[in-house]
């Protein structure tokens, strides 16, 4: 079960628009092994999201199977928790009350449908309380989303996606609304938690140096309609990962240039027609 924990085999999508149908995905093959980290990249545009939210159980494939530890994705589940870039906030809760609403429902009395035992509040408290502080936020826990800033609203968003202890994390452009030095702190402090948990992450990024910084392999999308995964980079640099130390390491270069590579010379034509 190791080496293949999530399975994507053979999946087609296609959507139905006023236009008729549109093929976004064709002939997706993909397997994540546990405590793996997968970055998904590709052009604007090529189905990044569609393959997420297929793993999410959002979306059904028109054509394939998708499997979760060797069961079939039927739906979204607590065992796949999805960040979005827009952090997706109650903006009348605060930190602590949006984090503890997702724990009460795998934890709480909510999850009896899951056959689980429930936990009492004082657990569910303790949980949500230490997602917080694994994100830095003990301090804001009581401030509302109008009150934080953009990292710090994201970091919430992730803080209630962990404390679900999800079998994986989904994360969709977690960091894509971010400045360059938020965004490198959040993606410094990504890489401790999951060393940490031991997550098994997918993430859809448009950034090269966050996806080899992160990654153990690189999913490389062709451009769209009917996209397919066009190469698979294997990302063999040991961690515990510095982005200081990997600045001029060579081998960080070169992953980093066979990226570039694939979007801006094999995939370049969306560039010049946009
Ligand atoms: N529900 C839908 N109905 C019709 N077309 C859709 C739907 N969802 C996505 N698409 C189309 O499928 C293609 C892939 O979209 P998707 O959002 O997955 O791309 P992406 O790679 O995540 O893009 P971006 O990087 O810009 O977020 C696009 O052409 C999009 O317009």
């Amino acid at each position: 079960m190791h080496s293949k924990f999530i399975e994507v085999q053979g999946v087609a999508q296609t959507f139905k628009t006023r236009k008729g149908s549109f093929p976004a995905l064709r002939d997706i093959n993909l397997t994540v092994a546990k405590g793996e980290f997968v970055a998904l990249i590709g052009h604007s545009g090529c189905g990044k999201s569609t393959l997420l939210n297929l793993i999410a159980g959002l979306t059904m494939p028109t054509q394939g199977h998708l499997l979760c530890a060797n069961r079939e994705i039927a739906g979204p589940g607590p065992e796949r928790a999805v960040v979005f870039q827009n952090h997706s906030l109650l903006p009348w809760l605060t930190c602590f009350e949006n984090v503890y609403l997702g724990v009460e429902r795998v934890f709480g009395s909510a999850s009896k449908s899951t056959g689980a035992a429930s936990e009492n509040k004082a657990q569910l408290m303790a949980r949500t309380d230490a997602a917080l502080a694994l994100v830095g936020l003990t301090a804001a826990a009581q401030k509302r989303p109008g009150e934080i800033s953009g990292g710090m609203k994201q970091r919430v968003g992730i803080a209630r996606a962990l404390a679900m202890e999800p079998k994986v994390l989904l994360m969709d452009e977690p960091f894509g609304a971010l400045d360059a030095l938020t965004r490198a702190k959040l993606q410094d402090e990504l890489l401790e938690i999951v060393a940490r948990t031991q997550s098994t992450v997918v993430m859809v990024t448009h950034d090269v140096d966050e996806a080899v910084l992160l990654s153990d392999k690189i999913v490389m999308m062709t451009n769209g309609p009917a996209a397919t995964i066009g190469e698979v980079l294997s990302v063999d640099l040991p961690r515990p990962r510095s982005r200081v130390a990997l600045a001029d390491s060579p081998q960080y270069l070169g992953y980093r240039k066979a990226v570039i590579d694939f979007l801006y010379t094999r995939q370049a034509h969306v560039e010049k027609a946009a």
